[in-house]
């Protein structure tokens, strides 16, 4: 993001204000249907202000004056804390419309180059893109390589080089190119961008409630008529029993019985876990992305990018049988001369590095094969007939033994002390000749065994899928500490390692990048595609991360569970809440129509209007103190699902069972001063 907003941002706040204000309209506060019951409860008592005996009852006015402010306050806290939590997105939403001015594009007419504002532009149009231009739409690179300011998007300030072909050719409309020019296809139609998408995603314009919040919503919901039908029916018995229950005490017990605190505070949970995914770069499509996260047993992700660095360098040629490690390094460089992987590029690299040089010509006219994950191997077709590959040493074992060739004897081990060392080793061959082995080096990020451990301990299990050999894989999964890998596994093994682990009945995460990648991320429960990767794999994606880091899906997941965690904590700690009010507010009720009842008086409030106040100041005070809570999600630890829920349960039933008898004792004190 362009521009990062701290929660407690003077305007922020100050919008949130009068936000709170702009949402006591019915028709928006309908949506929070037990805060709505709050405000019918505010109208109610507000009404018998200016009429007190509308119901027959003999409460003073000055007594329906007080719950009438305090139950608008309940509310307006309640909306506060929401429009606080949509806040920052709001903001962001507004810098990022800035960065949506109208351009002009360079649209290809097939002929020549007609200058049409950018909102002309449609799926499949063709524009050219220079030095200096904003890339008038979002689209694929089809032509060319530029290098391209992105930071309106990521709020990274290095550029990235975008190329035709391969997982870097997908670019973004509102964003700089800063070197040559490019040839791009548009992909999207006016208003359905990335950036249009972006803009709604943050400003949560198109916010669905999740099914969680929706289960849970029907959960308190039926709390709240349950008790709706109890506060109603009172009077009767009260009735029964020739005791007198006026209305205002009966809205302040329902209001105190209803689970206010929660229901004040679950969207601007549900918001607030968004808007860490978003500071963390992270577009999530939906809360439920989110949310999936958090639920997540298993994390598949990739071996180089993800758990290494994945510059996978070449470091040494190694010749087998009686070849040299000229001959090796040559045969290398001619298969990697068009080969403009990281890795084909090393080769060329180590050469220069080595000082050796080889015949270039060798290569005119000749076929350049790149490298497909499916054959594991790249090189090229030269003019004479001779086929020079280099690949993964099973492929191009196979290969040479497919045209008849003899296998030196130390291939096999010279490959597998690469492999031991964590390497990659790629054999050279050209027909059916085996010349050696190219030695790519790459090494595991640090501290990616500690990250492991804690998603064990969160009871999460990670399988490193990857194309390399079993032992440069295991290699790799025994240092990193994964829990399982697949090794030499094609694009469709991910597909089909997810479905294994979804029958299980488990929740899947995954990243990537490619287009090969996008049909496992859609299979995926949470598909995380890099912005670097394809358009296919970002719209495969529930979530796409703005910087590209394959590794931040481990963070992802903790702000799902935090999120999780931090709508339970809460739940219990409200619905705790409401017990203590319970003692309260029930003998107060009673003993203003039977002062003998003074022995149900358990938290010995100083009188019965007192307790009831005290009830309902407390009820109303509780939403803003726990706002921190809610905004920033309740403190998170690694372990186990069982484990926490024991843990929360004690701090937040127990805590909120306590809380309320101290804190509505101590308001008790101050307000029997007056009352
Ligand atoms: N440029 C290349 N030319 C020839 N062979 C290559 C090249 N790049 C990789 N290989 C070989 O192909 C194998 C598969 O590569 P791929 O990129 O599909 O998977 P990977 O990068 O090894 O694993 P991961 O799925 O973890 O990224 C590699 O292990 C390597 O042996
Ligand atoms: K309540
Ligand atoms: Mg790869």
């Amino acid at each position: 993001m362009s521009q990062r907003k701290s929660m407690m941002d003077g305007t922020i706040v100050r919008n949130a204000v009068k936000e709170a204000f702009l949402k006591l309209d019915p028709r928006v506060m309908i949506r929070n249907p037990i805060m709505f019951v709050v405000e019918v409860g505010f109208i109610i008592t507000l009404y018998l202000c200016f009429d007190p005996h509308a119901f027959g009852g003999e409460v003073p006015v000055w007594f329906n004056l007080i719950v009438a402010l305090i139950l608008l306050i309940t509310i307006l806290f309640a909306n506060f804390a929401e429009a606080l939590a949509e806040g920052r997105g709001k903001a962001q939403a507004d810098s990022l419309k800035k960065s949506k001015t109208d351009i002009t594009a360079n649209k290809w007419t097939g002929t020549g180059i007609k200058q049409v504002p950018s909102t002309e532009l449609r799926k499949g149009d063709i524009v050219i893109v220079s030095q200096g231009e904003m890339i008038p739409g979002d689209g694929e690179v089809i032509e060319g390589l530029a290098s391209v300011d992105e930071s309106a998007i990521t709020g990274e300030s290095a550029p990235v080089i975008k190329e035709a072909g391969g997982d870097f050719s997908s670019v973004t409309g509102g964003t700089r190119v800063i070197s040559d020019s490019i040839r791009v296809r548009i992909t999207s139609d006016p208003g359905e961008s990335f950036l249009d998408k972006m803009i709604a995603l943050v400003e949560g314009a198109k916010r669905q409630k999740t099914p969680n919040e929706i289960a849970l919503n029907t959960v308190l919901m039926s709390l709240t008529i349950i008790f709706l039908i109890v506060v109603v029916t009172l009077p009767f018995f009260g009735n029964y029993l020739n005791v007198e229950i006026e209305v205002p005490v009966l809205i302040a017990l329902l209001v105190c019985l209803i689970p206010t605190t929660i229901g004040g505070l679950l969207s601007a949970i549900g918001i607030a876990g968004m808007d860490r995914v978003t500071q963390f770069n992270v577009l999530a499509m939906s809360g439920k992305a989110v949310e999936a996260a958090g639920d997540i047993n298993t994390i598949i992700l990739d071996k180089t990018g993800t758990i290494t660095y994945g510059n996978r360098m070449a470091s040494e040629f190694i010749p087998v049988g009686k070849e040299t490690v000229g001959s090796v390094a040559e045969w290398a460089a001619v298969s990697s001369m068009k080969d403009e992987t990281p890795e084909g590029r090393s080769v060329l690299e180590l050469m220069k590095k080595q000082g050796l040089s080889y015949e270039e010509s060798i290569a005119e006219g000749g076929e350049f094969i790149e490298f497909k994950a499916e054959t594991r191997m790249s090189g090229i077709d030269l003019k004479d007939g001779r086929k020079v590959r280099k690949g993964a040493v099973d492929a191009v074992k196979r290969w040479v033994e497919a045209q008849g060739g003899v296998i030196p004897s130390d291939l096999s081990p010279k490959g597998d002390a690469v492999a031991k060392q964590g390497g990659t080793p790629l054999a050279v061959a050209v027909d059916n000749r085996i010349y050696g082995v190219i030695y790519l080096k790459d090494t595991v990020k640090p501290g990616m065994k500690e990250r492991f451990e804690q998603m064990r301990r969160m009871g999460i299990k990670t399988i490193m899928c990857t194309g390399d050999n079993p032992l440069t894989a295991a290699t790799i999964a025994f240092e990193a500490g994964v829990d399982d890998f697949i090794a030499e596994s094609k694009p469709e093994d991910k597909i089909a390692v997810i479905r294994k682990e979804q029958a299980e009945g488990k929740l899947v995460a995954m990243t990537g990048d490619g287009t090969n990648d996008a049909p496992a991320l859609a299979q995926a429960d949470v598909g995380i595609a890099m912005n670097s990767g394809t358009v296919a794999a970002k719209e495969a994606a529930n979530m796409v991360d703005l910087d590209s880091d394959p590794s931040k899906i481990i963070e992802v997941v903790s702000i799902g569970k935090q999120l999780l965690m931090t709508r339970g904590a809460l739940t219990t700690f409200s619905i705790a809440n409401d017990i203590a009010k319970y003692f309260a507010i029930i003998p107060a009720m009673f003993m203003l129509a039977i002062p003998q009842m003074d022995a149900l008086n358990v938290m010995r409030l100083g009188s019965p209007m007192s307790a009831i106040l005290s009830a309902l100041i407390f009820n109303a005070l509780i939403i803003p103190l726990l706002i921190p809570l809610a905004m920033k999600g309740v403190a998170y630890k690694p372990m186990s699902s069982s484990h926490l829920l024991r843990q929360n349960l004690l701090i937040y039933g127990l805590g909120g069972v306590v809380v309320p008898f101290i804190g509505i004792k101590l308001i008790d004190l101050l307000v029997h001063l007056w009352v």
